[in-house]
């Protein structure tokens, strides 16, 4: 049974512009969307800032009317059913916001477990078994102002899963939160499946959705531009291989004429503390490396080193075409 089915979503927003004469303007946050996610899989929806994946998922959680078009979750339709669908699912939303940070984390549990309705007889078990899930048995009496943002994510997942929910939209879970409590949160987001539960997560981290997501949409614009598996996306864009540059001081010039060697797709900088790494991105077949540093004559360059596509850069390729 499919758990979650979006057809042709449209969602679009009035807003107000200018100070002295005010003007209405239509901003098309999601412009015809449609996907499924099966029972039990785990569904990336991954899309730069302002592409629409929040006013999805609104959407498909209920807080937010479709301009037009359907969503069905579990069979509920989210408009006409409401209760219903809301039974059935929870959500996680990035940021610290939402719990109680003079609280444990378990007094936290039992009172969003008398918000949710949760009967008194089930409590302490269910309780009991999502700080277990969630890696968090052992510090259930510590206040939450003095978790770690991983922990603290990790808690809002326990109180989404308070209800029993079959379905989960975790929207940026993983935000500003430092590389090992990501890896805890990474593992604890796989539980979610070996448990049964379908997700709908939303990240900006590339290697995270390569290693967690079934299948993947990209979204721009408020469109969907890709979607499949993982190494269907990689496949889909015509990057042949990646050479990376290490350079240190290497003028923006110089990086132009790197994206204007023959083969080139992109060059994109990434800044790390004194060294500045040029990505190279190559059409299949193309071998550039040599072109690229004759382009860095007088420049002091490190490492060079070329790798297969990731994830991230079929990303960049797939919102970046015109
Ligand atoms: N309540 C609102 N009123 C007006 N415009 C809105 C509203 N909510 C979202 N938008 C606009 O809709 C577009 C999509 O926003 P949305 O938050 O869905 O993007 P997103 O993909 O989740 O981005 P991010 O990665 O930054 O979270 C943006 O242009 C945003 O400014």
């Amino acid at each position: 049974m499919t758990a979650v089915e979006a057809r042709d979503l449209r969602r679009t927003f009035l807003t107000r512009t200018g100070v002295l004469r005010r003007t209405a303007k239509e901003v098309e946050a999601v412009r015809g969307v449609s996907f499924e996610i099966e029972r039990g899989e785990l569904f990336g929806l991954l899309g730069p800032n302002g592409a629409g994946k929040t006013t999805t998922i609104k959407m498909l959680i209920t807080l937010l009317l479709p301009t037009s078009g359907t969503a069905r979750v579990l069979g509920h339709d989210v408009v006409d059913d409401v209760r219903e669908v809301r039974r059935r699912i929870g959500y996680v939303f990035g940021g610290d916001r939402g719990l109680y940070e003079r609280l444990s984390a378990l007094d936290n549990l039992r009172y969003f477990s008398e918000l949710y309705g949760v009967p008194p007889r089930e409590q302490r078990a269910r309780i009991g078994e999502l700080l277990e899930m969630v890696g968090l048995t052992g510090r259930e009496r510590e206040r939450v102002e003095g978790f770690s943002r991983g922990m603290r994510q990790r808690l809002h997942i326990a109180r989404g899963l308070l209800h029993d929910p079959e379905v989960l939209f975790l929207d940026e879970p993983s935000i500003g939160i430092d590389p090992v409590g990501a890896r805890e949160l990474r593992a604890t987001i796989a539980s979610l499946i070996d448990v049964g539960k379908t997700v709908l997560l939303t990240t900006h981290y590339m290697f995270e959705a390569d290693e967690l997501c079934d299948r993947i949409a990209v979204i721009r614009a408020g469109e969907i531009v890709a979607e499949g598996t993982p190494a269907h996306l990689k496949g889909l864009v015509s990057v042949g291989s990646v050479v990376e540059i290490e350079t240190y001081g290497v003028a923006d010039a110089a990086v132009t004429d790197i994206g204007a060697i023959a083969g080139v797709k992109s060059v994109a900088v990434e800044e790390r503390g004194q060294m500045q790494v040029l990505i190279v991105r190559c059409d299949a077949g193309a071998q550039v490396t040599q072109a690229a540093l004759a382009g860095l004559d007088g420049v002091r360059v490190g490492r060079v080193g070329t790798r297969e596509p990731t994830l991230e850069d079929a990303y960049v390729e797939l919102v970046s075409r015109t």
